[in-house]
């Protein structure tokens, strides 16, 4: 090689190794660019969100996300609307595909992880003083952009334009006494950014040069919406019902429960009051926030589900067409007829069906001899044979009949299976159906072939009153897998007779099940006044053991009234009721906050009857679907399981409970009686305030 060809070579290479220099001095440009971009970014978004807090807000900017010392959080906007994390992006071409955030070609997706991730964080900061997980929002927001919210998994991505009425629309969800706790613990967590300090250079080592995005510019800020859509937006979230205090804020140790990962089926328990319900609602929306697919939330009582539905809604408004309420029954109706299996429910028709069979094959039968009423029989039936799935003979000849007190040999066990056998044909000789029968068929139906589209998770309330074969329908839905399945309930408010064990029934929640002590919702003299109703009355929850009937309880709320009427006779009682209503009304309570609940629907129909004469508003109780109206509440007490209400009036009580009926013998009374009185205890804790028992002498 010559002098001349060797300079040739080295003038090539330093002037490819300017090159390299250069394309990398550009793009540490455009990432400078980046960042200021971002900044700016920042700066609009925190501009436009500071007139809120003449509003009650309180903005935290450029936070740093506890763990690590490079990331930051943007934004935290906590006010009346709930913590929001928001993370501010100057991207164009943002579009979503497949569930996923995309930046022109680019999957963005990390983005929305990083958000959320950060929102965790911050839910677990504020769980500590209670903050339902809920009200912690992660939101992408899009500086100068303007396109409705788009959910991404807890994640939502909206414009700029879109932000504060969004946030508006939230209505007032935090109280202004509670946000002081938690802005504290934010600002404890969430330490502002610390200046980076001077810059190092370290040595240049070039990296390939990879194609940056081009950052967007930023436009001047242009007013992206008018102060007549920030008025409505404004007016729009004044006018939505403020939620109740539980919505947002939970024991810590409710908030906990919330939050926590199963490892498969699990179990809330506790007497009544101690926010079961609560508990419930707050996990279907945080499942609903934090993993895809739809949920059901399920309870046996049918008018629960309308009530709870409407709770929800207001609870977490974004997630309404996540969740599916409904009872069991319906549910299992529903699925039936989607999968074209005939059935057919005819509840005067199937009563006929059986007192036919009783006549030509229990009247003179084995069953004769023992003392019970022939109803007795009805539900051994409904609840001991079909409510557990019972096909053969040989399952029911030696079944421990759990809540069943009257001894059965084996030749009463046999005339109670040839009875069963007798109706169960005639049911099917007229194409007919009972109630046990319809969740026998979907459970069958399911085990042949399981849902096309599953649910993420399923959720039972008032687990209690189920059959076996419900539960097992339910968990079928719901599986074995984390937070697949949530029992909720009190075998103390078991108002139907016979039961099961959860382990016959094919569900562990060892290690998962939680039991809940502290009442929220009966003043100190109501909840007294139940409990010693009970007291004495061992019952059984879904397993094999007894508990004692008085159980440990915290009260929240002292004081209440409560006032016991005896009247020599019906009539007397009825005065007494009517002007009971009436000096309520008169001390200014709304007549809407009150319910009237007996044991049958013909004691309802005769006392609905007696408030209407005296001019009392009400309505049924089954057309109460949660909407506030100033009218009375009628109906059963059954159809009052899981509601509350300010003041409860139970007319046409009787000292000691119903009377001996014909036949009964003495265990089969005494059987009956425990129903009755956890039946009263379910009636007597529905009332937060006031209760009236009214005793016939
Ligand atoms: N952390 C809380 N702070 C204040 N009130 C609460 C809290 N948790 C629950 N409550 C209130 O307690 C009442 C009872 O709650 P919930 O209906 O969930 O109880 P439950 O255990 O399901 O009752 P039941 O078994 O009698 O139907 C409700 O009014 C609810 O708002």
């Amino acid at each position: 090689m010559t002098a001349g060809a060797s300079q040739d070579v080295e003038a090539r290479r330093a002037r490819a190794l300017a090159e390299q220099y250069l394309a990398l001095a550009r793009q540490q440009q455009r990432i400078v660019r980046r960042h200021e971009a971002g900044s700016a970014g920042e700066r609009r978004i925190g501009a436009l969100l500071q007139p809120m807090s003449a509003y009650g807000w309180t903005l935290l900017a450029d936070r740093r996300w506890p763990g690590t010392r490079a990331a930051n959080v943007d934004l935290l906007h906590v006010g009346p609307g709930g913590v929001l994390v928001l993370d501010v992006k100057n991207w164009r071409e943002v579009h979503v595909e497949g569930g996923r955030l995309w930046r022109g070609q680019e999957d963005a997706h990390d983005d929305v992880d990083k958000v959320a991730r950060i929102a965790e964080l911050a839910e677990q900061s504020v769980a500590e003083i209670g903050l339902a997980p809920l009200e912690v929002v992660p939101i992408l927001v899009f500086a100068g952009e303007s396109f409705d919210p788009l959910t991404l998994g807890r994640v939502t991505a909206m414009g700029e334009k879109q932000l504060v009425p969004w946030i508006n629309r939230r209505g007032e969800r935090l109280t202004a006494e509670k946000l002081p706790a938690v802005l504290a613990v934010l600002e404890r967590d969430f330490p502002p950014h610390e200046d980076a300090g001077p810059v190092v250079l370290s040595p240049v080592v070039v990296p390939p040069v990879l194609p940056l995005p081009e950052p967007a510019e930023v436009p001047e800020q242009q007013a992206l919406f008018s102060a007549v859509e920030l008025e409505d937006s404004l007016l729009e979230g004044a006018l939505a019902a403020p939620i109740e205090d539980w919505m947002a804020f939970l024991h810590p140790g409710q908030a906990k429960l919330v939050r926590q990962v199963r490892n498969g089926p699990a179990r809330v328990r506790g007497p009544a009051g101690t926010g079961k319900t609560v508990i419930g609602l707050h996990r279907a929306a945080y499942l609903a926030t934090t993993r895809p697919g739809k949920l059901l939330y399920v309870s046996f009582v049918r008018t629960l589900p309308t009530v709870l539905s409407a709770t929800f809604a207001r609870l977490a408004p974004q997630h309404v067409d996540r969740v599916e309420f409904c009872g069991v029954h319906a549910w299992a109706r529903r699925f039936l007829d989607a999968r074209g299996v005939r059935h057919r429910v005819d509840f005067t028709a199937a009563d006929t069906c059986f007192w036919r069979s009783w006549a030509s094959v229990g009247r003179y039968s084995a069953l004769a001899e023992v003392p019970v009423p022939v109803t007795y029989w009805q539900e051994e039936i409904a609840s001991v044979i079909k409510g557990r799935g019972l096909t053969d003979f040989s399952e029911y000849a030696d079944l421990t009949r759990v809540g069943r007190s009257t001894p059965l040999n084996r030749a009463q066990r046999e005339a109670v299976w040839r009875l069963h056998t007798a109706y169960d044909v005639l049911l099917r000789s007229r194409g007919l159906h009972d109630a046990a029968d319809l969740l026998v068929l979907a459970l069958a139906e399911v085990r042949r072939r399981p849902l096309e589209d599953p649910y993420a998770a399923v959720l039972v309330d008032e687990v209690q009153d189920l059959s076996r074969v419900g539960v097992q329908l339910l968990h079928a839905l719901g599986g074995d897998g984390p937070d697949g399945l949530l029992l909720i309930g009190d075998g103390q408010q078991a108002v139907y007779p016979g039961g099961f064990t959860l382990s016959e029934a094919g569900i562990t929640v060892r290690g998962r099940s939680t039991v809940l002590e502290t009442n929220y919702r009966n003043a100190s003299r109501i909840i007294e006044t139940a409990v010693a109703v009970v007291a004495s009355d061992a019952f059984a929850d879904l397993d094999d053991s007894l508990e004692e009937g008085a159980r440990r309880m915290e009260v929240a709320r002292d004081g209440g009234v409560t006032v016991r009427i005896d009247a020599p006779d019906a009539r007397s009682l009825d005065a007494a009721l009517v002007a009971a209503v009436g000096d309520l009304a008169a001390a200014g309570t709304s007549l809407g906050d009150c319910a009237l609940l007996t044991a049958t629907t013909t004691d309802a129909s005769r006392y609905a009857g007696v408030l209407h004469r005296a001019g009392v508003p009400l309505v049924p109780l089954e057309e109460y679907a949660g909407q506030t109206c100033g009218r009375v509440k009628v109906g059963t007490i059954k159809r009052a399981k899981g509601l509350e209400f300010k003041h409860v009036f139970l007319p046409g009580l009787r000292e000691g409970g119903s009377a001996v009926k014909a036949g009964e013998s003495e265990t089969a009374w005494r059987e009956r009686l425990e129903v009755e009185r956890r039946e009263l205890y379910v009636g007597m804790t529905r009332a937060r305030d006031g209760l009236w028992l009214g005793f016939l002498l």
